[in-house]
């Protein structure tokens, strides 16, 4: 009978070690149960985009606030999409933000009513200096000249990398009251 180690997540956040080495090491050579190990940590906590697989369990261990952290460079060979559960663990952090899957893809979305167009495409420019600085850009849309909506998705794994949440925690940052309608008086 194999006995499944109950590990404490939290003290996963310490090693630095990719995540399968580590489930190796904690089990030992129960093929299966490191397997299993290495299953509940990628489902529970979205194995990240970064190079130490293990970096990504920091954010959801230490609970790091996203926008004080920096995207990686997405064209890392071992770069791929979360899981919808890590996704649905991750969404509460990036306030008015919402999980949307297009055909297939997950996206986070988000959208303001601006004053006017000129004022939306000011929005635009305020984002699109954060993207820069991120190098992780989002899709921008402004339609029937004062509907602005965002959409960040990892363009190179076709889903969501921990990238797109620190660049909407990001921009949740950015100061646009000036720019966006108020809303009507209830
Ligand atoms: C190397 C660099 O990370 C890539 O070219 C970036 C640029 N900006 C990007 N932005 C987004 N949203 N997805 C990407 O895959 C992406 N790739």
């Amino acid at each position: 009978m194999i006995r499944m180690l109950r590990v404490p997540l939290l003290s996963l956040c310490k090693p630095k070690v990719p995540l399968v080495s580590l489930s190796g090491t904690l089990l030992g050579t129960h093929g299966r149960s490191s397997i299993r190990v290495t299953e509940i940590l990628q489902n529970h906590v979205g194995v990240s985009s970064n190079r130490n697989s293990l970096c990504g369990l920091k954010t959801f261990c230490t609970g790091q606030d996203l926008s004080s952290k920096k995207c990686v460079p997405c064209n890392s060979k071992d770069m791929q999409p979360m899981t919808e559960q890590a996704a649905n663990e991750l969404i509460p952090q990036v306030a008015g933000w919402s999980l949307v899957n297009e055909g297939g893809i997950f996206k986070l979305n988000r959208s303001w009513k601006v004053k006017s167009f000129t004022k939306g495409l000011e929005l635009f420019k305020l984002i699109a200096d954060v993207a820069e600085a991120e190098a992780h850009h989002p899709d921008l849309h402004l339609v029937g000249w004062n509907n602005v909506t965002i959409e960040i998705w990892t363009h190179a794994v076709g889903g969501l990398t921990e990238n797109d949440f620190i660049l909407a925690a990001k921009i949740n940052g950015l100061d646009l009251q000036h720019l966006l309608r108020r809303k009507a008086a209830a």
